[in-house]
């Protein structure tokens, strides 16, 4: 939550300067509240569990949200029952003539394949089309941002020799970015996946920033400047035991699979694996709900916001 400070108080200069979110009492006075309306897109096979991992996170704030379901009407899931959607998710036709705060786009395993030949590509390419003017701030998540920057920006997909697996270390790239507040220097971050966006695609696009990268495992977080649009590459959302299930997953279908990165203690697969990410995860959501949709959505969706407090 941001401090509230008399707006002329000398110590505001100062936090600004150190990326604190102070906001003047002019403004504060000014503000309405009202809960915020988040669509999650559920690109995953597994979707119970994605559903816990990122409500957990976005839970984790003192706003009040409304969360709505969806999961794409052209793909006939093998992996969550017809029940489960029928009971819980509506499809892009159900929302498409309302407006949203913030929507996530999660990953899902067809990083295989190009784009164009995932059976709900026409369909995911319009409901992305329909966000830019139609949610405040969308978040994307491992092939959910590659989707997105392949289609919002023409950044490629390139396939890796071996599988980006474990736990790496990131680091802030752009100082002073809402989005990175209070993130340490140096962090950690769950990455899985068999294709990469190369830095210098993203880097000489003008249409995007680099806001966090790894030595290791290159682009974690990329974004537009007006922080519409958001693309994170690694899975802060998993849980500490995720690596573990897609490793043993992996291994029983005699897959060419590596020991996860930094994962286990000692990098013995028989150890229990701790998280090391958690609190990451909790201030990247946070900062994303607060800053970029909280703080940057109109009190009428779909009108002008007239508080621009990044
Ligand atoms: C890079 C990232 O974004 S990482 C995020 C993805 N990671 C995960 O989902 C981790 C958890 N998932 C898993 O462990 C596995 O996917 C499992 C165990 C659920 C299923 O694995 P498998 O049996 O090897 O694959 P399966 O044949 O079921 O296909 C996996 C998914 O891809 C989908 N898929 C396959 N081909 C296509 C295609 N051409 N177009 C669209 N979807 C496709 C499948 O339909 C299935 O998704 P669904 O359950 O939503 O229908
Ligand atoms: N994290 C994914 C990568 C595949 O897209 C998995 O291992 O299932």
């Amino acid at each position: 939550m941001p401090i509230k400070v008399p707006d002329n108080l000398p110590a505001k200069e100062v936090l600004a300067g150190e990326n604190i979110f102070v906001m003047d009492e002019s403004v504060a006075y000014h503000q309405d509240i009202r809960p915020l309306r988040i669509a999650i897109l559920n690109l995953m096979p597994t979707k119970e569990t994605t559903e816990t991992q990122l409500l957990r996170l976005i839970g984790n704030t003192p706003l009040q949200l409304e969360a709505v379901l969806l999961h794409p009407k052209t793909h006939l899931s093998k992996n969550t029952s017809a029940e489960h959607l029928a009971s819980f998710y509506k499809t892009f036709d159900d929302i498409k003539d309302e407006q949203y705060d913030g929507m996530i786009i999660t990953g899902a395993p067809v990083e295989h394949l190009p784009f164009e030949e995932v059976n709900y590509w026409d369909e995911l390419k319009e409901i992305m089309d329909w966000t830019v003017n139609n949610v405040t701030s969308t978040f994307h998540i491992c092939w959910g941002a590659q989707a997105g920057l392949y289609h919002h920006f023409g950044v490629p997909k390139y396939p890796l020799d071996d599988k980006m697996f474990g736990v790496f270390s990131h680091g802030v790239s752009k100082p002073n970015v809402p989005l990175l507040r209070g993130f340490d220097e140096m962090f950690y971050v769950p990455q899985s996946r068999h294709t990469e966006v190369r830095r210098e695609d993203v880097a000489n696009h003008p249409g995007l920033e680099i806001l966090s990268e790894s030595e290791d495992a290159g682009v974690y977080i990329a974004a537009t400047a007006d922080g519409k649009q958001i693309f994170v590459t690694g899975h802060s959302e998993y849980d500490s035991q995720s690596l573990k299930w897609e490793y043993d997953r992996d291994k029983a279908k005699g897959l060419r699979i590596n020991v996860p990165i930094n994962y286990f203690p000692n990098d013995d697969p028989e150890k229990f694996p701790v998280s090391t990410w958690r609190a990451h995860a909790n201030l990247l959501f946070s900062n994303w709900l607060n800053y970029y949709v909280y703080q940057a959505t109109p009190y009428e969706l779909g009108k002008a916001n007239q508080n621009t407090l990044r």
